[in-house]
């Protein structure tokens, strides 16, 4: 760690709802923006310029992130905590800028998916045009000074770059959640004193891996249902990805600090519980 503060690289600018997450699960953290995913890894996996890296995985409204899950397999790092974080987006403009002057709607693509329905309802007759991250569209729209475009983004954003909010909660859906990982080098050590929550990422969709990779006693209730499979266009290996999440393994793979898998095996991750 550096001082006091714990470094977490997040991808996005300032008022990026990643960066949010990032404060809720580590507060007084000093959070690093990173503008792609693949750079906040190397951050901490690599450059060590930060402690953790904070990752989207799945939304309520849009599901699971494949291609962040692509990512956690790609990289060495362990999951070591995770929060839920309300997601509720602002529709941006320049000061001055009415809903009649749009005619181009900018954000990251799961903010775009997340709101789609509510644009339509808008009654705007925009092109959605992709992101990298909500702020960083904001920051966009400000900077260059467009007065045809929006951007969906935060309050805080609105705030950091001079927009004004001209309609409040625009997801689809009043309780959108997004779920976010923490990922550091060094994996947690569960004990067997309390609960832990295990990932485990499998490549192959083979009958009865799953069975082969649990205890025999887990109880059924403590599974969480796995997402729906990735639909075949999102495919972008041969194989399918399935992932299941599951709680109270008490003891998986305990005393190995590091253990060493061989790419394309099972990645296994634990973290604690939530707290309540
Ligand atoms: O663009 C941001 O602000 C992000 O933090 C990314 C992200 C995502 O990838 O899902 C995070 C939360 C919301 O679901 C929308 C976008």
């Amino acid at each position: 760690m550096h001082g006091s503060r714990l470094r977490v690289a997040y991808q996005g600018v300032p008022g990026a709802y990643s960066e949010s997450a990032a404060g809720k699960a580590y507060p007084n953290c000093e959070a690093i923006p990173c503008d792609q995913f693949e750079v906040a890894f190397q951050a901490v996996e690599l450059l060590w310029i930060a402690d953790r890296a904070v990752l989207p995985i799945e939304n309520s409204l849009g599901g699971s992130i494949y291609r962040n899950y692509d990512l956690l397999l790609r990289r060495r790092l362990h999951i070591v905590g995770e929060v839920q974080l309300p997601v509720h987006h602002c529709l941006l403009a320049l000061p001055g800028v009415r809903k009649e002057y749009l005619s181009r709607v900018m954000s990251h693509p799961q903010a775009l998916a997340q709101c789609e329905l509510t644009l339509t309802r808008l009654g705007l007759n925009v092109t959605r045009e992709a992101f990298d991250d909500t702020a960083g569209a904001a920051e966009h729209v400000a900077s260059k000074g467009l007065r045809d475009t929006a951007a969906i983004a935060s309050a805080r954003a609105a705030e950091l770059y001079g927009l004004q909010v001209l309609a409040d909660g625009i997801q689809d859906d009043g309780s959108n959640v997004t779920r976010f990982v923490m990922l550091a080098r060094e994996p947690i050590i569960p004990r067997t004193d309390r609960p832990f929550k295990a990932s485990i990422v499998y490549l192959r969709a083979l009958q009865g891996a799953l069975g082969l990779l649990l205890p025999q006693h887990l109880p059924d209730q403590d599974r969480e249902p796995p997402p729906p499979p990735r639909r075949r266009r999102q495919r972008r290996h041969r194989q399918a990805l399935r992932v299941y999440v599951l709680h109270r393994l008490p003891g998986v793979h305990g005393g190995d600090p590091r253990p060493e898998r061989p790419r394309g095996d099972p990645g296994v991750h634990l973290l604690p519980p939530p707290s309540r």
